[in-house]
Parts: structure tokens; sequence; C-alpha cells
């Protein structure tokens, strides 16, 4: 199984960080740092400028679908899609089955000004650590990799460094033990089998449907057109995360806006 495979590898990553990272100098280091810029907050001021708010993904390759984009430039990327109003950026980090790099994400801390996610498969304290110290402002937390107990430490982990966190699920099982854990105010909905890679946006509809009042509901994977936007929209969704449409188009920028049309101008700051 795949994501099997994958969690393997970032056990793997998590020894070799246990053995390389002190905990004590990370705190410190951590506390120095600037604060977070708020990752669920701009989803929201997103939302009154275009139908939802945008996280938008830099994604080189994928399991599902191999190389994407062979001409691939994260900072001009990211720089692009900031300028076409793009509300957080979401920069794949892991190496051997995305070809990301925490470096990548270093690198774009450096080039915009807007929230980014890491995104990566957490199941260690110490990736948390590495998320604020490499620059991000957002942790993904997936539910089928997590049980209740992590579920709860991480998030409140990420949360004392700074670091808002999306909680990721796929079915409802996975939403009713992130509800009961209770922690999560910012959660995505994959429309992705992350088993089987299989896609469906009414696994949108479905969850989001379950979900109480004063969540921000996202809706990830597989978005690829305004029909999309619509039912996704339609479905509760609050904003979406989109990589693979935009990466198989040159010009990025444009492509946001074909997606969901021009950034509206409220008059009100954000
Ligand atoms: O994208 C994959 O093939 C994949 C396979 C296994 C686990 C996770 C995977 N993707 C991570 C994501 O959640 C997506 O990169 C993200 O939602 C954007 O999806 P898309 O717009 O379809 O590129």
């Amino acid at each position: 199984m795949f994501l099997e495979r994958i969690v393997a590898t970032k056990k793997e990553e998590a020894a070799a960080l246990k053995a390389s990272m002190n905990l004590n100098a990370a705190e410190r280091e951590i506390a120095g740092l600037p604060a977070c810029l708020g990752f669920e907050a701009a989803l929201q001021a997103g939302r009154r400028r275009r139908p939802v708010g945008l996280i938008a993904e830099v994604k080189k390759a994928s399991p599902s679908k191999g190389l994407i984009r062979p001409d691939f430039h994260p900072v001009q990327l990211a720089k692009a899609y900031e300028a076409a109003g793009a509300d957080c950026i979401s920069v794949l980090t892991d190496v051997q089955y995305f070809q990301g790099s925490n470096d990548y994400l270093r690198g774009v801390r450096e080039g915009v000004n807007v929230p980014l996610l890491r995104k990566d498969f957490t199941i260690d304290e110490r990736q948390i650590y590495e998320a604020r110290l490499i620059g991000a402002d957002a942790i993904l937390l997936i539910a089928a990799i997590l049980d209740k107990r992590q579920l709860d430490a991480y998030h409140r982990l990420a949360r004392d460094i700074g670091l808002d966190v999306l909680v990721e699920v796929h079915n409802r099982p996975e939403l009713e033990a992130v509800l009961e854990v209770g922690r999560a105010t910012l959660i995505g909905v994959n429309n992705r089998n992350l088993h089987t890679f299989e896609t469906d946006l009414s696994v949108t509809e479905q969850l989001i449907a379950l979900m109480p009042e004063g969540v921000t509901a996202v809706s990830e994977s597989a978005i690829a057109s305004t029909e999309d936007i619509a039912f996704v929209e339609k479905a509760g969704a609050q904003a979406v995360l989109v990589g693979e449409h935009f990466m198989r188009q040159p010009d990025v920028g444009a492509a946001i806006e074909g997606l969901l049309g021009p950034v509206v101008k409220t008059g009100a700051a954000g």
C-alpha cells in the first residue's frame, strides 16, 4: 500500500531528525523568529475577494501522476501565485515521492509574503519544529495516518509554536475522529483517496455536510475547472487547494484567474 510506504519513509526521516535535532536549541531558535502569518485568516479574507479562498500548490511531481512540471522553478511559481492573488501557498517538501524539498520552502519564504503550508506527511513532533524553522506558517495533519492521541498532541504543539494546522480527512470515520479530538478549526477534505489515488469531488459534498458551524472547510485535490469550483462552493467549501491544474499551465497566474476569476476589490482592509 502506497500510503504505508510513505509513512515508512517518514519514520526513517524522523529517526534521522531525532539524531540531528536538539529540541531545546530548536525551541530557543523558534522563540527568536518573527510571528507566523495567519494561514486560516488569509483564507477567510480571500473569500471576500473571490468565491472561495485559494491555497495554490507548488508541486513538481506526485505519486499518482509522476513528473508534472519538468520546468520547475518554485520561487518564480510562488511569486506568480502571489501576484495573481493566491491567499496562501502550499509547498511540498517530501523528497522521495513528490520531488519536493525543504529548500523549496525556504526559497519561497524569502520570495513571497503570503502564508505558507508545509505540505508533508507529519508523523513526528520534530517535523513540526522543522516546519517552523524552515519558514512555514501552517502544517498538514492527515487523519488517515494519525491516531487521535497524535492528532491532539501534534495540533497542540503546532499551535504552541505559532503554526496554523490544516487537518485533512477523506471519509466519515476520519472526520469523526478529528471532531472528537476537538481542536481543528481548519479542515481539508481530500477528494483523492490516498490509498488508491482515485478522485471524487462528491467526497467534499458528503463530508462538509457533517462539519459543525465555525469550521473553515477546504476542498483539496482534483479541482480543475470553473464547474469544479462552483460544485465545491455549493457544497460549502470556503477554500480550495489546487496543485496539478496550475502546474500544467505555462502561466500559473493566468490559470488562477481562469479558475477563480479576477480579484474583487472590497474596499475593506484584507
Ligand atoms: O497527489 C498525489 O498523487 C498524492 C498521492 C498520495 C498522497 C498525497 C497526494 N497528493 C497530496 C495532495 O493532497 C495534493 O497535492 C493537493 O491536494 C493538490 O491536489 P491536485 O490539485 O490534484 O494536484
